[in-house]
């Protein structure tokens, strides 16, 4: 037990240091040289590749298996919903109830909906952004396009997400085509990105990427209690809001946030949601607690941040690093 919990912090330290050698080399020569730098170093990005495969199925996974408590993985999260919300009853299926109420709200709004109503196929096709080890292979609901600057599986497709086309035509290397997918995930992706514009623009391709109804999944890492990062997580619902997604589901588990966001059948639904909730809007890009710790440290005025409530965790760039220490998962 002992030598797994010294792997798991051997193998989640790489990680980190990593994400963190990106974020400050990003600052002192800008994003774009840190990111061709970034890519350039196969060496790094290959023993990224392999700790966090390593980490993902040796330690977390057997971790959830080895557990018979209510704990489920971010993949199997993602996996029950796809089936509330596409395959469900007719009478509870989420996708019918949603389609519903955008319904209502535009009839309100004098809006005229003209998108193609979403009919779920026997396979829906999944994009799994900064993949990995394609997890989501195992299921059968999904068609998955699984893409990752470094693959550490031969079924996963090198690409970089930052720098691809999305046009109407195929699937190649530096293209992705629009409104061709009922499901984009983001699982521990973000955090990985430099800047929180990066974030953003990565939010509004996967818009671009998706149909409309199709389900954004972001999955982001944090050990503490659920109000914890609270106005983080509200500046990311407003932020996403804004650029047309409504979010349809959200659960904090152990050391994770899950979150599902739908785009609308119209950007202005999402986007009146947003204008309704202006106090959401605590932040006005898409932060990480690393980067809102040193922030506040040199700037003390942040928009609306009324109070020092909010504590960051500055162990949660992965989840589960608590386990390692209290050799534990509730
Ligand atoms: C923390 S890992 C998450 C792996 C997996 N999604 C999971 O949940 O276990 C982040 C992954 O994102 C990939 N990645 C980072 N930036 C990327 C980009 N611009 N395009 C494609 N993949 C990227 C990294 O190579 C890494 O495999």
């Amino acid at each position: 037990m002992q030598m797994a919990c010294s792997d798991h912090i051997k193998l989640s330290t790489f990680i980190k240091s990593v994400h963190s050698n990106l974020r400050e080399k990003s600052k002192s020569i800008g994003f774009q040289e840190a990111w061709k730098e970034h890519c350039r170093d196969e060496q790094t990005l290959e023993e990224y590749a392999k700790a966090m495969k390593e980490l993902a199925i040796s330690h977390w996974q057997n971790n959830f298996e080895k557990n018979n408590s209510k704990a489920i993985s971010r993949v199997e999260w993602i996996y029950k919903y796809c089936l509330e919300y596409f395959y469900n009853d007719e009478a509870k299926i989420q996708l019918l109830r949603q389609r519903e109420r955008e319904f209502e709200i535009a009839s309100k709004m004098e809006i005229l909906l003209e998108a193609i109503l979403l009919t779920p196929e026997k396979c829906l096709k999944l994009l799994d952004v900064g993949s990995c080890y394609n997890p989501f292979a195992r299921y059968d609901i999904f068609d998955v396009l699984a893409v990752d600057i470094a693959p550490s599986n031969p079924d996963v497709y090198k690409m970089d997400f930052l720098t691809t086309n999305i046009d109407g035509t195929g699937i190649s290397e530096n293209n992705l085509p629009i409104e061709h997918f009922e499901i984009v995930v983001f699982s521990l992706f973000l955090e990985y990105l430099p800047t929180p514009d990066l974030r953003i623009q990565s939010c509004m391709k996967a818009y671009k990427l998706l149909k409309p109804e199709g389900l954004l999944f972001i999955i982001t890492p944090d050990s503490k209690h659920v109000g914890a990062n609270a106005q983080v997580m509200k500046s990311w619902r407003y932020i996403l809001a804004k650029i047309g997604f409504s979010r349809v589901r959200y659960e904090k588990l152990s050391h994770i946030h899950c979150m599902a966001f739908r785009k609308s059948l119209d950007k202005r639904i999402a986007e009146r949601w947003a204008d309704l909730h202006e106090n959401y809007k605590i932040y006005d890009k898409i932060y990480i607690p690393q980067e809102l710790q040193t922030k506040q440290n040199t700037v003390k005025t942040e928009t609306s941040i009324t109070d020092n409530k909010v504590l960051f965790d500055i162990d949660s760039e992965l989840p589960f690093s608590s386990i390692t220490l209290m050799d534990d998962i509730r």
